[in-house]
């Protein structure tokens, strides 16, 4: 296995997914906190999808569905569904996920971390699903609570860093001179500190 992380823009686009379990449904609400639009076509439900914000259909899914979608899951672990909907998405070159037979799919749910605008994305390879889980909760244990308030300010200066420094060696000490201060401090910087850092790296 040579899995390449990327990141996909699924705010606002149509996902479909296959499959009405307790797989279906954690996929399902992954997709949701990523904005995305989620189409269920499944023979049952679980109770846990009446609290979902998706668009259901209860009946058998059909390689037509995959049109117009931005990404298929498939969590029916039935083969002939599997093999049925990744020659859909192929043919229409959707990127297919398949929750029961990962030699078939050609993309993977890593084990998620989300803090403001952090994103991480944590996999194995197909390895194990629960060590990727472990990985993503230490790694949330490692974040200080004040992370995303950080995060915040440094998307700011990044636009003032622009403005004021004609230079990206400059820019790059500014920035990152801010970001070892405000995580040394464990708190956003205030303007007198921030004008600070743009003196010293003048
Ligand atoms: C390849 C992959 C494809 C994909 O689903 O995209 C895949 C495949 C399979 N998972 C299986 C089982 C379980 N998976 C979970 C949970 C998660 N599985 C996730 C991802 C992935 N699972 C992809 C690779 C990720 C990587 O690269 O590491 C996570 C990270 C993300 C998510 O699903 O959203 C999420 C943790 C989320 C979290 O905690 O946040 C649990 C629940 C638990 O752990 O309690 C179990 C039951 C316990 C167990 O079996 O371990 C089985 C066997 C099924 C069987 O036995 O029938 C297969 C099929 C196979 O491997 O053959
Ligand atoms: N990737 C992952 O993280 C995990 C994958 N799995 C695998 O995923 C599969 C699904 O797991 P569960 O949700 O526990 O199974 P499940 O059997 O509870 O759910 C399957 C769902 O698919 C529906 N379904 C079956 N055939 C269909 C069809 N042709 N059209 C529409 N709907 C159909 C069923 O009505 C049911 O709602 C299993 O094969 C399991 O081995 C299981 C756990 C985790």
């Amino acid at each position: 296995m040579a899995w390449f992380p990327i990141m996909i823009e699924l705010g606002g686009r149509p996902c479909l997914v296959a499959g009405g379990g307790t797989t279906a449904q954690r996929k399902a609400r992954s997709l949701l906190e990523a904005g995305a639009l989620v189409k269920v076509v499944s023979l049952r439900f679980v109770a846990g999808f009446d609290s979902l914000d998706v668009r259901r259909e209860a009946r058998a899914v059909r390689p037509q569905d995959v049109q117009g979608m931005a990404l298929v899951v498939d969590a029916t672990g039935d083969p002939e569904t599997a093999r049925q909907l990744r020659a859909a998405c192929r043919s229409a070159g959707i990127p297919f996920n398949c929750a029961a037979h990962p030699e078939k799919e050609d993309a993977a749910f890593p084990a998620i971390l989300r803090r403001g605008s952090l994103v991480a994305g944590i996999s194995t390879s197909g390895a194990s699903p629960a060590a990727a889980a472990w990985v993503r909760d230490r790694l949330d244990d490692a974040i200080p609570d004040t992370f995303e308030e950080i995060l915040t300010q440094m998307e700011n200066l990044r636009q003032r860093a622009k403005q004021r420094f004609p230079e990206q060696r400059q820019r790059a000490a500014f920035l990152h001179a801010c970001l070892d201060a405000a995580l040394e401090k464990g708190a956003p910087l205030t303007a007198a500190e921030t004008d600070e850092m743009e003196r010293t790296v003048r």
